[in-house]
């Protein structure tokens, strides 16, 4: 079953203290620059680190306090690093049995459920495999599996994607969210796309701090921090599956975009870049693009790019436009305007869902 989460921790020698709750069941992005304290606290909630003084608790069972230390491998908590790390000397069924097999079951029953874990990550087949010969993508999903086989109250990523090529990477990030829906989850991630695919909430930390914390939404629509505005670095417009291929805003409008899979009905977010954003007076004739009424709010230069600030049914976007599009526009504060976007510049998916 998921715990919640409850982190009050400090390491004096890296001069870190963090202090953040994670609902039970919610996925939560811990983000910040290099140096800012992710991986530590990510050590510290799987056991590899002992916190100096607060407590680290999940659910009624206290982690690490003043004097309590359980250690990594009676906690029960599936962790997936950058690399796959699996058991070479195994295969890939015994690789996600051995969680199960540590905390009981038979070999018997083991056996079963890793290999129901690995059908489920796609891996039906791959069961004798020397874990030698497959793909770096392959892998990680052998781990994935593998930190679930054990039935985790925790689940820690710490840079799932970041050793994988570019191309596996949009499958894996859809398996992982599909995996993980119901059970608390934390991901420390540099990329904006982990945010917006996977997480509810996003913890951010600067120098082994915690400097803001909120939904995802919030984020996008007031970053708190030159770091995070800078993170964002992405649109996101949140609203309702329209279809299984678009979604619908409150005022109406309608956004065409791509998606991993068809939309299940209920919330759903579309991302695009601000430079996937083009701007008109009027909505542009013939063309497939979507076409959403917005409002200037700002206009700021960036010197080879204007970043024009835009309010569309009540949510922030940003479209990067050359100077003289904003010239030729006539555009000030105040403006109405049309935002066209190509639906294939717009990714879909559905609001994680606990
Ligand atoms: N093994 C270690 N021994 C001592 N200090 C460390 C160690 N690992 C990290 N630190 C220090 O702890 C602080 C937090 O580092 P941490 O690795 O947790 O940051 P991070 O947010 O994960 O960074 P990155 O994004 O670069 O991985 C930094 O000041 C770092 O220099």
């Amino acid at each position: 079953m998921s715990e919640p989460l409850t982190v009050d921790a400090r390491v004096a020698a890296r001069d870190v203290h963090v202090r953040f709750d994670v609902a039970a069941g919610d996925v939560v992005a811990l983000i910040g620059p290099n140096g800012a304290g992710k991986s530590t606290t990510i050590h510290l909630l799987a056991g590899a680190l002992r916190p100096e003084s607060g407590a680290i608790t999940l659910g009624p069972t206290t982690l690490a306090g003043p004097h309590t230390f359980v250690p990594p491998h009676r906690r029960k908590i599936g962790y997936l690093e950058q690399r796959a790390l699996l058991f070479p000397h195994l295969n890939v069924l015994d690789n996600v049995a051995y969680g199960p097999r540590c905390w009981g079951a038979s070999r018997q029953d083991a056996r079963r459920r890793a290999a129901s874990e690995l059908a489920a990550v796609g891996l039906a087949g791959f069961e004798t495999r020397p874990v030698g010969t497959l793909s770096g993508g392959q892998a990680q999903r052998v781990a994935l599996a593998r930190s679930l086989a054990c039935d985790p109250d925790v689940v820690l990523l710490d840079e799932p994607f970041a050793a994988l090529d570019a191309t596996a990477t949009p499958a894996l990030r859809h398996l992982v969210r599909g995996r993980l829906r119901g059970i608390t989850t934390l991901i420390a991630t540099h990329d904006p796309l982990d945010v917006m695919v996977l997480a509810e909430r996003v913890v951010a930390l600067e120098h082994g701090r915690v400097t803001s914390e909120g939904s995802v939404e919030e984020m996008v629509a007031r970053p708190s921090s030159a770091f995070l505005a800078d993170f964002v670095g992405l649109n996101l417009l949140t609203g309702r599956a329209e279809g299984t291929q678009a979604l619908a805003l409150s005022d109406g409008s309608l956004i065409s975009g791509l998606s991993e899979a068809p939309l299940p009905e209920g919330g759903a977010r579309a991302v695009f870049a601000p430079d996937a954003v083009s701007l008109f007076t009027t909505p542009p004739h013939g063309s497939p693009r979507t076409a959403l009424r917005a409002v200037v709010s700002a206009i700021e230069d960036r010197g080879m790019v204007q970043r024009v600030s835009l309010l569309v049914a009540g949510q922030r976007i940003h479209a990067d436009v050359t100077p003289a599009a904003v010239r030729d526009l006539g555009l000030t504060e105040g403006d109405p305007v049309v935002a066209a976007i190509k639906a294939t510049q717009v990714a879909l998916h559905p609001v994680p869902a606990r």
